[in-house]
């Protein structure tokens, strides 16, 4: 478990004091997939550098596992770093090894006895899917690959953390997608705790199971993924959401529709039922669909739909409730009755 508390980071500049992390206070959790999401010059990456020291918090405390780090003297603070892995944007290989020197260079630096070296590469490279790449350099690999290795690298000396620094904003959506199910595989399998920041919100969607906002060194929201989907609370987490799952209605069929226009959200199972099949036959309420869809956090369906609803104000306040009792939540978008 990674603590959190009341933490900030001041940086010293010619045009006086720049406050990276402003009084964050955070609890993620052993064996979960935490996301922390913001725009540049949030606090990201100064969070993250802080949780494996890279950056010394200017005040409050980072506990990893029961051990506050900011405590450690340099030598344990090497041994507590062993057992936080860290992968970045730009891989930071070593362009003159090759693959398996490359790995094997983070299992040389943490002591590790020559004769297990070339059993644990063989493993690491088995795990990543680059078991064929093991004699290559880095320049003769695709930025993928080159994102397996530092994976194989950060997890070489068995750490309990992996702290993924923008780890896909380099790649393709395809190969973000590959290496997102990596890191799923590695979380399930080796019940490392990852700790990812992002600025897009598809990241987040994939595979977190909790994720921090950050805004000006604030978290200004956090939460299960799920309900941070389904229910934002702040304008910020209502915009990230937009880029991923955007329902906006074009203003000329806006001006069109002379009912009642209703967002209707559908969470987990539910979301796969016929509920606004049912209500329009049980009222008398005309409904007519402008968007929708299910998307799935992480594997949990969320649906969301925006109808326009004809008929009486009776009627009409009659199948919102109808549809409020069998789901969740009924949102006015825009009422011509
Ligand atoms: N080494 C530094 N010296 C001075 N100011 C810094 C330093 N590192 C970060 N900052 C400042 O701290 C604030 C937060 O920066 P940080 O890099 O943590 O944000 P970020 O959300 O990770 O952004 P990005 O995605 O662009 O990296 C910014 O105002 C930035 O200018």
């Amino acid at each position: 478990m990674i603590q959190i508390q009341n933490l900030t980071k001041i940086y010293q500049t010619k045009s006086g004091p720049v406050k990276g992390v402003d009084n964050v206070s955070l609890t993620i959790n052993e064996g979960e997939i935490y996301g922390i999401v913001g725009y540049s010059g949030a606090g990201k990456s100064s969070l993250l550098r802080c949780i494996n020291l890279l950056e010394r918090p200017s005040s409050g405390t980072i506990t990893v596992n029961g051990t506050d780090i900011s405590k450690l003297n340099s030598e344990s603070l090497r041994r507590a770093r062993l057992k936080i892995g860290m992968i970045f944007q730009h891989f930071h290989l070593i362009s003159q090894k090759t693959v398996y020197e490359n790995i094997a260079f983070s299992l040389k630096a943490a002591k590790t006895p020559a004769n297990q070296i070339n059993k644990r590469v063989e493993e690491l490279l088995e795990m990543v899917g680059l078991a064929d790449k093991r004699d290559v350099f880095p320049s003769q690999l695709s930025g993928g690959q080159k994102q397996r290795v530092g994976i194989a690298r950060a997890l070489a000396n068995n750490p309990s953390v992996l702290l993924c620094d923008e780890a896909t904003s380099a790649l393709d959506p395809t190969t973000t997608r590959s290496i997102l199910e990596l890191l799923k595989k590695i979380n399930r399998e080796l019940n490392i705790t990852i700790v990812l920041i992002t600025h897009e919100m598809n990241v987040v969607k994939e595979i977190c199971h909790r994720v921090a906002i950050m805004q000006k060194g604030k978290v200004i929201e956090e939460g299960p993924v799920y309900d941070i989907f389904s229910n934002p609370q702040t304008e910020l987490a209502k915009e990230f959401i937009k880029s991923v799952v955007s329902f906006d209605i074009p203003e000329a069929i806006l001006q069109k529709c002379k009912g009642m226009i209703v967002k209707v959200t559908f969470k987990g199972d539910v979301a796969g039922e016929s509920v606004i099949s049912d209500t329009l036959q049980k009222y008398n309420v005309n409904g007519n669909f402008l968007h929708g869809s299910i998307e799935y956090i992480g594997e949990a369906p969320l649906g969301i739909f925006i109808m326009e609803l004809n008929g009486s104000k009776e009627e009409i306040d009659k199948s919102i409730q109808f549809i409020e009792s069998r789901t969740a939540q009924v949102e006015v978008i825009q009422n011509g009755i």
